[in-house]
């Protein structure tokens, strides 16, 4: 599993392209057949990707995580990006289709990854951070999800949130997870831009088109930065860090949390002319 130090604000201002890179980009996540992790030390975040092709992928536990399996102390939150797929908890199936998401609570021993289908795999995304409760593992179709309009054609930012677990959905000790889908024509994902000290986020960006690249900006509000990121490649935000991003073209991201607060709306929006 590979080891993510995060930088605080002020080793942020050091940072070339490369750093930034370094410290707040996860490439080379979603290999065929394989499953893959990576551990961030700020608020314990573990990322990773899951791509069954021949057979089940397993969730092992990590020599990191000193626990006798994966979620003895943690939850885990996935979503499929990819073709039809199941994951099985402890004997019990869940099917999961494109954009459909599933809560695996924090005791679940058994749990292991399939494709329908080698040749369209599942692509499962998978965000997990420590519980200190059980909440009932639980999935949601994406046809159940109520969406919810932000944004306009003028802006360039007419997109739909999609809050999946969270308050007033699946129910979990601190993981909050969701989507949002960029309309055709529109280019910018949360603009204008928020922090929230109370909780870190991770941006999982997702149908971004091959020759396309998202712009994701990111840093303090008043001394910005840009990250190019390509599809299926992830960013952590910081408290401290605005998380934005334009695209070339219309894409998906999976934003997810974890923190003290799970209020979706806890957060401190900067005005768009106050940002440099
Ligand atoms: O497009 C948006 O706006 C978002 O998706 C915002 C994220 O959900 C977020 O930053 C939640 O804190
Ligand atoms: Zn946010």
């Amino acid at each position: 599993m590979r080891l993510y130090q995060m930088a605080d604000a002020v080793r942020y201002e050091l940072m070339n392209t490369e750093d930034l890179r370094d410290t707040f980009l996860l490439e080379e996540l979603f290999q065929p057949g394989e499953i893959e992790f990576a551990y961030v030390d700020l608020d314990r975040t573990v990322i990773g990707s899951a791509v069954p092709t021949k057979g089940a992928l397993k969730l092992e536990t990590e020599p990191e995580l000193r626990a006798d399996y994966f979620l003895e102390r943690r939850e885990l939150g996935v979503l499929n990006v990819g073709g039809p797929g199941s994951v099985t908890i402890d004997g019990k199936t869940f099917d999961l289709d494109k954009l459909d998401c599933l809560y695996v609570g924090r005791g679940s021993k058994d749990v292991s990854f399939t494709s329908n289908d080698a040749a369209n795999p599942a692509n499962f995304y998978l965000l997990s951070y420590p519980a200190h409760a059980e909440y009932p593992t639980a999935m949601v179709k994406f046809a159940d999800l109520k969406g919810l309009e932000l944004g306009s054609v003028e802006t360039c930012n007419k997109r739909t949130i999609y809050k999946a677990i969270y308050k007033e959905g699946i129910k979990s000790c601190q993981l909050v997870m969701g989507f949002t889908l960029l309309a055709s024509g529109s280019n910018w994902n949360t603009m204008p831009a928020h922090t929230h000290m109370r909780r870190s986020e991770v941006y999982f960006y997702f149908d971004v088109d091959p020759a396309h690249r998202v712009f994701h900006l990111m840093g303090p509000p008043e001394a910005t930065s840009h990250l190019v990121v390509a599809d299926k490649e992830v960013v952590v935000s910081p408290g401290w860090s605005i998380h934005a991003g334009v695209g070339t073209k219309n894409y998906g991201f999976c934003w997810g949390m974890g923190g003290e607060n799970q209020a979706y709306d806890d957060m401190d929006g900067i005005a768009i002319a106050e940002l440099r």
